[in-house]
């Protein structure tokens, strides 16, 4: 049973993962204003290469006995949508390959040739009213929205749209509203709301709402970006806990208990994660039920935390309660705006060389301090390998020392910002984390 790496997110090659593109979904229900959500994105996104897939697209063609009676057949349902060849498409794109899109013709119901071939892209923006419902699809998504608009306000829209623009009779379109898109809405469009990172209240002025989705995708598209170009930065999958935490602690009205409580619970959760990349030995246990459970161990005595003092203290404290008795050192470095950064203290275990380094900072802003602190580790001996630089928030142009400097760490962060401001302050950053946990403002 040999050792091997720890990894727990996918391993995908650099190569592979320099060509996948950005992919918004955009739902909510009919008429609510998808399409003109994804138009102000597209406007918003310039210079990037952009694509719209309609989920419409993916509607299965209608057979004659379901055409001779199309009034009763229910465009509101997942069933009616092709979503095995949606997810193949996108796959496909995802993978920088070229994809065939269906045809559907909606005056005959019917899928026609030929289908549209789309080339891959840097952002592909899929929008439909059940884009969130399977797990598959909203998996590939890397932003999820969702277009909340008040049922009358649908209904308006979509009357004016299918009599106006579409020529249908009002008794129609009614009928069909109350036997299916109603129900549809209720049944499956609106329980996946809780699936969106972003809800926009929708109307036709929410400037506010856009430019807040705008600036979120872009930070987003960065965080894809830098991770698509370093392939040892690992940012921790985003969930509305870790968001709210991060909220919490990036707000300036945040009390200091407040901002510790949730700053410890962040910090546990990256050190849990920075835990996940360390070798491991398969072991068998026997369980109470007499069973063989074949799981991993961890070994500790190869292990140690090295905190950059003072704010990596803050840290010390979650490794403890993971890794009991581990050992953890520290180092001072000293920052002078004339002279730039000065190691002026370490205290690190004797054994240094042989173990596998947790180097604890909660932020990464120019990397000046990280790159003095990992080149004193690798004076000590300890390979590149065997560390992993652990922090909460980093900014592009630290991970771009670091990861330039030595691309053989690992960088676990739990965001990454949108960059630094003329004081080379992260932004939008917390603060200063040491005064605000240590209460010494
Ligand atoms: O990437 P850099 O530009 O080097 O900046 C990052 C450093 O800045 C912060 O420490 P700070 O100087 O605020 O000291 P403190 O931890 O003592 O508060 C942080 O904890 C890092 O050590």
């Amino acid at each position: 049973m040999g050792s091997r790496s720890g990894n727990s997110s996918p391993e995908v090659s650099s190569m592979e993962n320099n060509r996948q593109p950005f992919i918004i979904g955009v739902a909510g229900g009919s008429a609510s204003g998808k399409t003109t959500v994804c138009d102000i994105i597209t406007q918003q996104l310039q210079g990037q290469q952009i694509i719209v897939l309609s989920q419409e697209s993916f509607y299965h063609g209608l057979s004659e006995q379901k055409l001779s009676r199309v009034h009763q057949y229910n465009f509101d349902h997942p069933d009616a949508f092709n979503t095995k060849k949606l997810l193949s498409c996108l796959m496909s794109l995802k993978c920088g390959n070229e994809a065939s899109i269906p045809n559907y013709d909606f005056k005959t119901h019917k899928n026609v040739l030929p289908e549209r071939k789309v080339s891959p892209s840097d952002v592909i923006i899929l929008e439909g009213i059940l884009v969130f419902h399977d797990p598959r699809i909203r998996e590939l998504m890397n932003v999820k929205l969702f277009v909340d608009t008040d049922a009358d306000v649908r209904l308006a829209h979509r009357i004016y749209r299918d009599t106006v623009e579409k020529g249908r009779d009002i008794t129609t379109v009614l009928e069909q509203y109350s036997k299916f898109v109603k129900p549809g809405y209720q049944d499956f469009i609106a329980p996946t709301k809780k699936y969106a990172d972003i809800i926009i209240p929708w109307g036709r002025n929410n400037q506010v709402a856009i430019d807040l989705i705008v600036q979120h995708i872009k930070t987003k598209m960065g965080q894809h970006d830098i991770c698509k170009f370093y392939s040892n930065l690992y940012v921790m999958r985003s969930t509305f806990q870790i968001r709210g935490m991060l909220t919490i602690i990036r707000d300036a009205y945040t009390s200091k208990h407040d901002f510790v409580f949730y700053a410890d619970r962040l910090i546990r959760l990256v050190v849990e994660n920075g835990l996940g990349h360390l070798p491991f030995k398969e072991k068998q246990v026997k369980t109470p039920t007499s069973a063989v459970y074949i799981g991993v161990e961890f070994s500790r005595e190869t292990l140690c935390g090295v905190s950059v003092i003072r704010s990596g203290e803050s840290m010390e404290n979650a490794l403890r309660a993971c890794c009991k008795g581990i050992k953890i050192g520290k180092i001072l470095i000293h920052k002078d705006a004339g002279e730039g950064e000065q190691l002026i203290y370490q205290h690190l275990p004797k054994d240094i060389a042989e173990r596998h380094v947790l180097l604890l900072d909660p932020i990464l802003a120019t990397g000046n301090s990280a790159v003095q602190a990992i080149s004193l580790l690798l004076e000590k001996g300890v390979p590149e390998s065997n560390i992993i630089f652990l922090n909460l928030i980093s900014a592009p142009q630290g991970i771009d020392m670091v990861c330039k400097r030595y691309p053989r760490i690992k960088i676990v962060t739990a965001e990454i910002e949108l960059g630094l401001n003329e004081n080379c302050h992260v932004i939008p950053g917390m603060g200063d984390f040491g005064d605000r946990y240590f209460g010494t403002y």
